[in-house]
């Protein structure tokens, strides 16, 4: 992607990812079902509203093209109001792609269900249990996505037991990416790669494959 200007409005997201009018469509019901559910229920940090295109649509949407064309399952752990989850689900609905969002508060769960629903994403899938229940149901997914869940070793925890033999990680990261892999690779092996952030300088994208305790 050609670093341009972060997108402050849909028509600016839009024009950005060349989206489709059914796409773009999807977008406007999206955005306009969180307003109105942030108005009166705590799904997402109000304050973030006013920059959300880029802070939120944006910053989930770049992890689009890191996702193998091939992975036919993906789980996104505390999907909160969607990102990157959601977001994923609008961009890969037409691909042998089956999401999974989990998020363990009731509120979020059924808001993401309602809005799946009612954009007639029927990849996605909704879960109000704790990921952690996924782990006893020996669960597996080719991509597992979380953005601001938890420190890496805590993801690595959640996230390895659901991880697929050759499937990623991919989990984006604030300014203490390198802290947080120091402090993984105490407990963990795994391979990894630092992509920058393009929505914040001090951000990156690690993706993680292989994780194993140590
Ligand atoms: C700070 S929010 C981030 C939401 C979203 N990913 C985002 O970036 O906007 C973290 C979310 O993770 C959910 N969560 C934390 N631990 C979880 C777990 N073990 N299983 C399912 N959801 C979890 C919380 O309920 C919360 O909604």
């Amino acid at each position: 992607m050609a670093e341009t200007a972060l997108p402050r409005s849909l028509d600016e997201f839009a024009d950005r990812h060349a989206l489709d009018a059914e796409t773009r469509g999807l977008f406007a019901q999206y955005d306009e079902r969180l307003l109105e559910t942030a108005a009166h229920t705590n799904v997402i940090s109000r304050n973030t509203l006013p920059d959300r295109w880029a802070r939120h649509y944006e910053d989930s949407a770049q992890l689009f093209p890191l996702i193998r064309e091939d992975a036919t399952t993906l789980l996104d752990i505390g999907s909160g109001a969607g990102f990157p989850g959601l977001v994923l689900g609008i961009l890969c609905r037409d691909r042998p792609l089956k999401i999974t969002l989990a998020d363990s508060v009731g509120k979020k769960a059924r808001f993401l269900a309602e809005t799946a629903h009612a954009l007639g994403l029927s990849n996605i899938t909704v879960s109000s249990d704790r990921v952690e229940s996924f782990h006893v149901k020996r669960m597996s997914f080719d991509v597992i996505t979380a953005r601001a869940v938890t420190a890496l070793d805590g993801l690595l925890a959640l996230a390895s037991p659901l991880l697929a033999p050759g499937g990623m990680l991919i989990f984006p990261k604030g300014a203490r990416a390198d802290e947080e892999l120091t402090a993984a690779a105490t407990g963990w092996r795994f391979n990894h790669e630092k992509r920058a952030s393009h929505t914040d300088p001090d951000a990156s994208i690690l993706i993680l494959t292989e994780p194993e305790r140590r």
